[in-house]
């Protein structure tokens, strides 16, 4: 998802293409590799529909229907045809759920008649009638499901929050996943439902469709099977289905159109060239400003260590080292003070500890994490983390940066003591003043000095930030002095987490707060998905990747490596591809391998990489 466009763009053959098929009531795939301009040609679809049925549809209370992958990629959109309400335009799960929350009874039924005798299934399945761990659990979840099932008729409403990747079905609460799975279901199967969506949203368009789920695509083509409207267009490129979820193959409904691009607008001829030579399917073309563009595309192969540490990872020297190497070769390629460089890791791991936020990482992704935990540690909403993301940082920085006015913009917007309708509202604006200026700076001192613990309490005593009751049940818990089993406290280690994070000092939070707001060099591979830069570092390194799903030596070195299994090629291959596809000028790979010179000669001898593009760095 690249920045909001400024420039004209002139609708491409593809795009004339896709109009004759609107026009047409037909339904279609655009199936383009990267940079090819998908997302441009979704936006320029989406405003061709406004601009020749918009008034019509207004008239009829319908609207446009648009899925993107991330609410980053609703906000870009949204922004480019100029927050209108004509739009539905929404992440996948918003938009399911928004369809289906209103059909309580359905979701009901389709829980007792197909969620739930299949988990069943699954688990009585797994129940060897051993006495093992993994029988005994698979038991208890029979027994729970049955009970579940007993019950089910008792729940008149369901919800769902986007913020939980659990479910209690009992209590009406629905998980990710089933939000998916009922959809898909209640959309192909029932009737009503696919009339109502039809007849609200004549037109509906999918962007990074290789990621969806295969059961709504096909629920989705249920929905438009027909001649006419309403209609179906999907964009995507099954070589960047980065997850395992996704359908990758995508297809409309049976009879639609497809319509290829061959352009790459965002990268330079040399950076094409290796796509080109990396993906055999598709040869794209250097075809707007960029190909203009003299860039560079450079392979490092660093000499990888033996991992010492149990299960192939590295220890903590090696680790150290291999920084040392990384920031060496950077040095070596000029771009060690370079601001305009994305470097792009697997795991997040290395990127926080690079950036000084490594005992949060390893809490969160430790023992005492959950999916749950973990997912919201990621996208900076863990309700733990959230006072700090969202209010006391930002607080923290605008006081050092002497801002009194944002400091007060913050604290207004998030602050229950500086609402303007709250209990504070009848006090003068020079008190407000003042009372902001002392919290802030009893706020300062405690951060620089007190633990994580001490500073919560304070802004939960002053009203800074708003009450939780999770976290307040946490903060004014006895301290557990009982030593953490995974056997015993499986279902309470949330206090644990809790308890470590609250000893924490402050020192790491800005750095992770950096991080999430995309205000580093650093990103993951697959956050990248969507976005383009001018300078990119893609580093492979197996080891500390440490994940058996991806191997960059044995996909790029098969000879010297061996062959990967299927699902560690695909995978790791279509990773790659989104890496080096995201840089418009300069793109330098870097690759860790035990041997860097029966690497330099398999890479060249299969032609992927030319030779004067590699360097071996021991
Ligand atoms: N018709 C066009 N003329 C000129 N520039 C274009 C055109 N279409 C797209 N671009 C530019 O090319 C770049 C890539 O476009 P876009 O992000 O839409 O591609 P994409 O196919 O969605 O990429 P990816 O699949 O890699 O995420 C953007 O900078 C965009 O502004």
């Amino acid at each position: 998802m690249s920045t909001p466009q400024r420039r004209t763009i002139e609708p491409t053959e593809a795009d004339l293409n896709i109009r004759s098929c609107i026009d047409e009531f037909e339904s279609f795939t655009v199936i383009a590799g990267a940079g090819s301009g998908k997302t441009t040609s979704l936006v320029l679809t989406l405003g061709y529909v406004r601009e020749k049925y918009g008034s019509a549809l207004r008239r009829e209370g319908q609207q446009i229907a648009c899925i993107t992958f991330t609410n980053r990629g609703v906000g870009v959109i949204s922004e480019r045809l100029g927050w209108d309400d004509l739009y539905e335009i929404s992440t996948l799960h918003s938009f399911l759920w928004s369809q289906i929350k209103r059909f309580s009874t359905d979701i009901r039924n389709c829980l007792a008649d197909v969620i739930i005798p299949t988990e069943l299934k699954k688990q009585r399945e797994k129940d060897t009638g051993k006495d093992t761990k993994s029988a005994r659990d698979a038991r208890a979840k029979v027994e729970k499901y049955e009970d579940i099932l007993a019950k089910i008729d008792s729940v008149d409403e369901f919800k769902y929050d986007s913020l939980s990747s659990f479910s209690n079905y009992l209590k009406g609460e629905l998980s990710h996943d089933d939000v998916i799975s009922i959809s898909g279901h209640l959309i192909s199967n029932n009737r009503l439902l696919q009339k109502v969506i039809g007849q609200r949203y004549p037109y509906m368009f999918i962007d990074e469709a290789q990621d969806t789920f295969g059961e709504i695509v096909e629920a989705l083509n249920t929905v438009c099977s027909s001649k006419g409207l309403p209609l179906i267009g999907y964009f995507g490129d099954p070589m960047q289905q980065i997850y395992d979820r996704g359908m990758g193959n995508f297809a409309g409904p049976k009879g639609s159109f497809v319509i290829r691009k061959r352009e790459n607008y965002r990268c330079c001829p040399e950076v094409i060239n290796l796509l080109n030579r990396y993906r055999k399917d598709i040869e794209q073309i250097p075809s707007g400003e960029n190909a203009k563009v003299k860039g560079s595309v450079r392979l490092s192969l660093v000499q990888a260590e033996k991992p010492e540490a149990p299960r192939n990872k590295y220890s903590d020297e090696q680790l150290d080292r291999v920084a040392i190497k990384y920031d060496k070769v950077i040095k070596d390629i000029g771009w060690h003070d370079r601001k305009d460089v994305k470097h792009l890791f697997l795991v997040r791991q290395m990127i926080a500890r690079r950036l000084g936020f490594e005992n949060l990482h390893r809490l969160f992704t430790g023992e005492f994490s959950s999916t749950y935990s973990q997912d919201t540690y990621e996208s900076g909403e863990h309700y733990l983390l959230r006072p700090f993301t969202q209010i006391i940082i930002p607080l923290i920085e605008a006081h050092t940066a002497r801002n009194t006015t944002q400091a007060l913009s913050i604290l207004k917007q998030n602050s229950p003591a500086f609402d303007p309708d709250g209990k504070n509202s009848s006090k003068s604006i020079k008190k407000m003043i003042e009372l902001a200026k002392t919290s802030m700076e009893t706020l300062y001192e405690l951060w620089e000095g007190k633990t994580l613990k001490e500073v919560l309490k304070f802004a939960l005593d002053n009203k800074l930030i708003g009450l939780s009751e999770r976290l307040l049940e946490d903060i004014e818990r006895e301290p557990i002095n009982i030593e953490f089993s995974k056997e015993v406290h499986q279902s309470e280690k949330g206090k644990w987490l809790a308890e470590s994070f609250f000893s924490m000092n402050t020192s790491e939070l800005p750095n992770y707060y950096h991080f999430i707001n995309d205000n580093t060099p650093f990103s993951t591979q697959h956050g990248v998905k969507g976005e383009e830069y001018p300078n990119v570092v893609a580093v492979f390194d197996d080891i500390e990747a440490a994940w058996n799903q991806y191997s960059f030596t044995k996909t790029l070195s098969p000879q010297v490596y061996g062959q990967g299994t299927d699902g560690q090629l695909s995978r790791t291959s279509k990773l790659a591809y989104v890496c080096f596809s995201r840089a418009e000028v300069n793109l330098n790979v870097i690759l860790f391998t035990r041997s860097p010179e029966l690497t330099k000669q398999e890479v060249v001898n299969s032609g992927l990489f030319l030779e004067d593009q590699i360097s071996v760095v021991q």
